[in-house]
């Protein structure tokens, strides 16, 4: 069965921008499994999870794990070839690739997300644009309304995608690494605007290759180990040191960090020595010396378990 086919299986709420406690998940996935072909190998199987309204889920493992081809299974645009996904009810995409893509300007690209309420060749309503002004305000990209989206950064393009998903006024937003190209200060916007509108009782699903951000904004994530072996579970209790260490190949603790918001758990990656100072191949003489270094110590030292 398909996702489109399921999606008539779960009524929609009509209080849908309050959390509704109790009330069903907002989707449930069951021994989803999936393979590009029968001569691919799995890359999931066995994966189930659950997602209630006002709920953010990161989804994080190594490259080519199949965690795009996970939001494509959920979102409909592929079919599991094992297992269901119940509920799937409107949902707004954020694909990974924000290309240079079309022509057109910001402020039409962000109309687009409401065409899912609209017939074919139907005009744009009053509301469709006030939820497209709302969207824009909200992500902070109504500055380049009137700019063609072609000619953006790709940090920019990724912030009118996220814009256009949010003025579809959809139920379940689905994200592809939303801030792969997002600088500190956007990342933080984008978190807060998920955050913002999970508490309004949206469901977000996220992939990620930050733990941060997981760790900052998710009460539950998944975690690719391996094809057989993908973890569902409450964010810190699965994003441990030794977990991450284990998906990602290298050392990797898990601090926990005093911020002017409060502590936070963040995922420290052991790079390996810094190279700062290392020789220029082929320069002559001693090498410069290295600038005085100005050290910065966080209050690492409790350690996440
Ligand atoms: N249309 C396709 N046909 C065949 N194989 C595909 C197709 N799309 C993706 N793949 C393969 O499936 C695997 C998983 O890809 P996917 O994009 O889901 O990984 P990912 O975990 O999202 O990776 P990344 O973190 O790099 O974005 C990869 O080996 C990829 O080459």
């Amino acid at each position: 069965m398909t996702v489109a086919s399921l999606s008539r299986t779960v009524p929609a709420d009509p209080v849908a921008g309050s959390p509704a406690a109790g009330s069903a998940p907002l989707m449930q996935a069951t021994d989803l499994g999936f393979r590009y072909s029968r001569l691919r190998p799995w890359l999931f199987r066995n994966l189930g999870f659950s997602l209630e309204r006002g709920e953010i889920l990161s989804i994080l493992g190594p490259n080519a794990r199949g965690k795009t081809t996970l939001l494509k299974c959920l979102s409909g645009l592929l079919s599991p070839r094992e297992g269901t996904v119940h509920g799937a009810p409107g949902i707004g995409y954020v694909p990974q690739d924000h290309g240079a893509g079309p022509s057109f300007t910001v402020a039409d690209m962000v109309l687009m997300g409401c065409t899912r309420h609209l017939r074919a060749y139907q005009t744009p309503r009053p509301e469709d644009h006030a939820a497209a002004d709302a969207a824009m305000e909200r992500v902070g990209v109504a500055a380049w309304a009137g700019r063609d989206y072609s000619t953006l950064s790709g940090g920019q393009r990724q912030l009118v995608l996220i814009a256009r998903a949010v003025a579809s006024g959809c139920e379940l937003l689905v994200l592809d690494e939303p801030a792969s190209a997002l600088d500190l200060n956007n990342q933080s916007r984008v978190l807060s605007v998920l955050s913002g509108l999970a508490a309004e009782g949206m469901g977000v699903i996220m992939t990620t290759h930050h733990p941060d951000h997981a760790l900052h904004v998710s009460r539950n994530a998944l975690l690719f180990v391996g094809s057989h072996d993908v973890r569902w579970g409450p964010t810190e209790e699965l994003l441990t040191g030794p977990a991450l260490s284990e998906v990602y190949g290298l050392p990797i603790c898990t601090p926990t960090v005093g911020t002017e918001s409060g502590d936070r758990v963040i995922a420290v990656p052991d790079f390996g020595p810094s190279c700062r100072a290392c020789p220029v191949p082929g320069a002559v003489g001693a090498p410069a010396p290295a600038p005085t270094p100005v050290e910065i110590r966080i209050p690492f030292g409790k350690e996440h378990p």
